[in-house]
Order: C-alpha cells, then sequence, then structure tokens
C-alpha cells in the first residue's frame, strides 16, 4: 500500500515537471506611459518562454515592434466589436491588427463591472475577434458573495457559456481562459491553492463538456514571485494572469524563471 502512494507520488512529480512552461502574461491595466514601459522591458531584460503583456493602448501602439523583436506576445486589454464607425473613444480589430497584434484580452472583471460589459457583449466581441483570426484571453471569475454562499460554479459556467456560447470547433486553439476570483484581485492575498485546485477542476470539466476538448487555463489574482511556484503546481494551472507585479519588471523576471519547465 506505501509502494503503491509513493509510485503516485512519483508519477503525478514527474508528470508535472513534464509540463510544458507555464503561460506567464502581465496585464498592465491604466499603467505605463510608453517611456516607463520602455525602462521596463530594458530592465527585464531578454525573456525565453510563453510571456504575454497587454499594456495601454498608447504604449502598445509605440511600443510593439520592441515585443515583438523580444518574442514577446502582446495585445489590447478591450476592443469593440465592429470595424468602425461613430464609438468615441473605441479601438477597433483592424487597427489592433496593423499593430500586429496577436492576442486581445477580452470580459476582465474591471471591464465587467466599472463599464457595465455584460456577457453579450463579450460575446460579440469574442466572435468578432475568432472571425478575424485573433486569439483571445477570455477573463471570467466570481465576486466574493458568490464564493462565499457556493454559488461560484453556477456563476462560472453561466459566464463561460454565455461568453463562448456557439464557439466552433476550429476555433478551440485560439481561446485561453483566466480564471480571476474578483475577491483576490489587487488585494495580495490569492486564492488558496485548494480553491484554484477546485476551480480549475471544474472549469476544465465544463469545457470538456462544451467542446470535448482541454484548454489553456490560467489563474490570475495577486501573483507574485513568492506565491507563484505554488500556484504554478496546482493540477489545472497552465499559467497567470498578473496585475500588479507584472509592473515591477525584476518580479515579473522571478515569476517568468519560475514558469519555466523545459
Ligand atoms: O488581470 C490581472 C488581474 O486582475 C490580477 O491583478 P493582480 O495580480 O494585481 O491581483
Amino acid at each position: 500500500m506505501e509502494q503503491k502512494n509513493l509510485n503516485q507520488i512519483i508519477r503525478e512529480t514527474v508528470a508535472r515537471y513534464m509540463r510544458h512552461s507555464l503561460i506567464v502574461a502581465g496585464n498592465w491595466k491604466m499603467n505605463m506611459t510608453v517611456r516607463e514601459g520602455m525602462e521596463f522591458l530594458e530592465k527585464l531584460g531578454p525573456v525565453d518562454g510563453k510571456v504575454m503583456i497587454f499594456p495601454p493602448y498608447t504604449t502598445l501602439a509605440v511600443l510593439a515592434g520592441e515585443f515583438r523583436r523580444r518574442g514577446i506576445t502582446y495585445g489590447p486589454q478591450n476592443f469593440h466589436y465592429k470595424d468602425s464607425g461613430a464609438y468615441t473613444g473605441e479601438i477597433s480589430l483592424p487597427m489592433i491588427r496593423e499593430l500586429g497584434c496577436d492576442c486581445l484580452l477580452v470580459g476582465h472583471s474591471e471591464r465587467r463591472s466599472y463599464y457595465n460589459e455584460t456577457d453579450e457583449e463579450i460575446h460579440k466581441k469574442i466572435q468578432a475577434a475568432l472571425s478575424e483570426n485573433f486569439s483571445v484571453m477570455l477573463c471570467i471569475g466570481e465576486n466574493l458573495d458568490e464564493r462565499k454562499s457556493g454559488q461560484w460554479k453556477k456563476v462560472l459556467r453561466k459566464q463561460l457559456l454565455e461568453d463562448l456560447e456557439g464557439l466552433s470547433r476550429d476555433k478551440i486553439p485560439y481561446i485561453q481562459i483566466a480564471y480571476e476570483p474578483i475577491w483576490a484581485i489587487g488585494t495580495g492575498v490569492s486564492a488558496s491553492t485548494e480553491e484554484i485546485t477546485e476551480t480549475h477542476r471544474y472549469l476544465k470539466t465544463v469545457f470538456q463538456e462544451l467542446t470535448g476538448s482541454d484548454i489553456p487555463l490560467l489563474y490570475g489574482g495577486s501573483v507574485n514571485e513568492k506565491n507563484a511556484a505554488e500556484i504554478g503546481s496546482c493540477p489545472g494551472v497552465d499559467g497567470f494572469l498578473i496585475g500588479g507585479a507584472s509592473l515591477k519588471p525584476d518580479k515579473f523576471r522571478k515569476i517568468i524563471e519560475i514558469s519555466k519547465r523545459e
């Protein structure tokens, strides 16, 4: 019995280390002027691994070439689903394409709560982006009341089903999901490894039911250089979406180092 448990532990450990590198994505939110972004990249130095950055538009436009040169995938934090028109303050997919962006962030809880983005609107954005062959990183997450009352499964399932409604099989490789419990964002206290493991297992199951496929599933919410190794070793965690710690080159670099598996 003891031997069996040991074998199981060895298998799980080997499987964990054989996994591909984790995706390390930074969401700069409304931070980083062009000058600050340039300084950030200089301090960060060369990177390898799967690194993504979602900067604000102004910085994105000026530094697109720098990101590309360093092998960093980059894209906007928001966009409009129409190609053009009288939508003051908005940015369209053709404009984004011109900057060579590959992956677009969509559905972040700050967009949902501060700008009243609905699942219907998020669905339209995803459909538009996929039809133009962009990749998307869809953010989903529950609030503290929903977590405490045990409603989180229902809430996350609804977001997934509504945001990805009608997703065709050929577009599955263009989707990544970031699970971000709203109550852990910017608080300095991440969800526990038990909560992350349980939630990721649940979301992978729902996505499997929905599409018959696996999906890259990132965790976001107070990830930093100190907790990344532990969170990254949770089953079902394929990477991180990082806010605060992605603004500090030394912290971001440490997380990239921790996330290398090959
Ligand atoms: O998009 C990133 C998340 O909102 C996480 O932000 P945080 O790492 O500052 O908690």
